[in-house]
């Protein structure tokens, strides 16, 4: 039923010109604005936006998206780009993917009503690869400075958020986007320690701007040897082959793990 719809936003994504910024799915038709915090100048939505290939979507992703709200974002874009700045496509191709990212969302509309923010879930389509291009075709969206976008990230994303072979001229180039955006990262195994972290962002002149957070530990998922933080798309896709189904359930959340079984994904 959603497949023609979403394969004519990626028509349109892909056109020429083609649409720089689309949603796909919102949890309401106001979203990412609500009758008890309409849009405001004076106290504009914050919205956390994370911009991943979604390969699938694991819980990873999930609690990083949970970080975000613990510190006060009040709505959650999950954002796939047409265009990667390093990686070519390979798994599964974009409707599915955008499929899986609805999926995510579904979930946490039905079983986080504890955390409402994280219950304003929007899926969106990209046509750009860098951040700094991504966020104003977002921002247009919406009337002026009623929005404030925080890009949640890995530690091995933020790298290569100030990497100046990205830029003609990195702080000149990222200006614009600090303007308007902020972002909020997350250490990962394997890509250095907080402090590590820490001075990276310290040396990068930012320290205003970027916001560290901790992706919670699951007990459950502690118990049975890989913890949220340790989960990547790539352990998922790899269990799939593998045919360690355990693992997968214990990475992506239900509904997730349901699609890919249904749809074959990951296979060879
Ligand atoms: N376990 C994790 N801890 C912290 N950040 C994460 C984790 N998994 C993903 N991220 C962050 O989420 C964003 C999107 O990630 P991405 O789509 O590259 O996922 P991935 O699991 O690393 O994918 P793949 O394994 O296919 O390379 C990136 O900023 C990445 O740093
Ligand atoms: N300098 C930048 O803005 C920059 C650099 C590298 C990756 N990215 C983007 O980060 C997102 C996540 O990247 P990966 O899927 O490669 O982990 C992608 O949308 C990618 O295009 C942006």
């Amino acid at each position: 039923m959603r497949k023609p719809f979403l394969q004519k936003a990626l028509a349109a994504a892909t056109s020429t010109p083609p649409k720089p910024f689309q949603t796909t799915f919102t949890a309401t038709s106001s979203w990412p604005f609500t009758a008890d915090r309409p849009a405001s100048t004076v106290r504009p939505t914050r919205i956390a936006v994370l911009d991943s290939s979604f390969n699938p979507p694991t819980k990873a992703h999930f609690h990083l998206l949970k970080a975000a709200t613990r510190i006060g974002c009040d709505a959650v874009l999950l954002l796939l780009a047409t265009n990667n700045a390093d990686k070519g496509q390979t798994g599964a191709g974009a409707i599915e993917r955008l499929e899986m990212m609805e999926a995510m969302a579904m979930d946490a509309i039905s079983n986080e009503k504890d955390d409402p923010a994280l219950c304003q879930m929007a899926v969106g389509l990209t046509i750009h690869a860098r951040f700094m291009d991504k966020a104003q075709p977002i921002l247009d969206q919406y009337p002026t400075n009623t929005v404030q976008l925080s890009w949640i990230m890995g530690h091995d994303t933020m790298t290569r958020l100030f990497d100046p072979k990205y830029y003609k001229d990195v702080h000149a180039d990222m200006a614009p986007f600090f303007e308007q955006c902020d972002v909020i990262c997350s250490s990962r195994p394997g890509y250095g320690s907080r402090d590590e972290m820490m001075r990276f962002v310290e040396q990068s002149g930012y320290t205003d701007k970027v916001t560290l957070v901790d992706i919670e530990t699951e007990g459950e998922d502690a118990e049975h040897g890989i913890e949220i933080k340790e989960m990547s798309s790539t352990v998922v896709r790899n269990a799939v082959k593998s045919k360690n189904w355990a693992l997968v359930e214990r990475c992506v959340l239900p509904s997730v793990r349901n699609f890919i079984e249904k749809n074959g994904l990951y296979n060879s």
